[in-house]
């Protein structure tokens, strides 16, 4: 069998990460995988790093290293059967070398979007609680104004969507990234994309996966995923 395909995404909040992932999900068959996700699963079935996460949510924290690999190395290690495409981790350089340790990567992209596109971006986002469905009131809006096409519930905004609340996550984004992207910079897999508009980097970002993933890894993953 051949070896599996294994990519990052990473960027600021509001870059693309969730949208861009979900193509690459349906595009190329890899499976999407979101840290928050994984966070929040663990919350729901109180585990026991679930229950040290929620503690830092709470209080509106980043979770701190050592649950959040206690937490993402098993299911990655688990993996072993599947291509993926992992989103929001890893957050941090401890987070890298923890990742790099259990497994090589193939790829990783890094969104570097405009401030002011965010700022515009987040504070349309409008996101369904319970499935974390996200929206955007221009770029993808709900078939109803106000609620989740398929449960009919409501939509809320984030707090820290909020402007005020922006600019600091942003400003932590940077300091916090800029050892881990140098890293996969000096490893010769990072590959960065700057654009406002997710239709424009899409075809660069689909021609580079086209580019990496052989064609007869690519024809197993469809078919495994249809
Ligand atoms: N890699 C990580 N390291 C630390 N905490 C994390 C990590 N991934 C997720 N979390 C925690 O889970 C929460 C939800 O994560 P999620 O990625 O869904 O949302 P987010 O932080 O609002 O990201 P974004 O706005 O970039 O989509 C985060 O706010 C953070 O507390
Ligand atoms: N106007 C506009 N909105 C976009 C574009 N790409 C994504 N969006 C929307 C979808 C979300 O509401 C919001 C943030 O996208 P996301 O995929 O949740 O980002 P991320 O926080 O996972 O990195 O922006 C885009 O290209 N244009």
């Amino acid at each position: 069998m051949s070896r599996l395909f294994r990519a990052v995404i990473m960027g600021p909040p509001g870059s693309g990460k969730g949208t861009i992932s979900e193509r690459i999900a349906r595009g190329f068959g890899l499976q999407h995988l979101s840290s928050g996700d994984f966070v929040r699963e663990n919350i729901a079935a109180s585990t026991e790093a679930g229950n040290l996460a929620k503690t830092y949510i709470e209080k509106g924290l980043l979770v701190p290293d050592h649950v959040m690999t206690r937490l993402l190395l098993p299911r990655l290690e688990a993996m072993t059967r599947h291509s993926w495409i992992l989103d929001g981790f890893p957050r941090t350089l401890a987070q890298a070398e923890a990742l790099n340790s259990t497994c090589e990567l193939d790829v990783v992209i890094s969104l570097n979007i405009p401030l002011e596109t965010l700022k515009e971006r987040l504070s349309h986002r409008w996101i369904h609680p319970a499935s974390r469905r996200v929206y955007n009131m221009c770029f993808n809006p709900p078939r109803v104004q106000g609620v989740d096409d398929i449960t009919g519930e409501p939509l809320i905004q984030q707090e820290d969507d909020k402007p005020e609340a922006l600019v600091a996550r942003l400003r932590h984004y940077k300091d916090v990234a800029k050892p881990v992207i140098d890293l996969y910079k000096a490893k010769g897999i990072l590959h960065t994309f700057s654009d406002t508009d997710t239709d424009h980097i899409w075809p660069y970002i689909s021609s580079l996966l086209s580019a990496k993933i052989p064609a007869d890894r690519l024809d197993a993953q469809r078919a495994s995923t249809h």
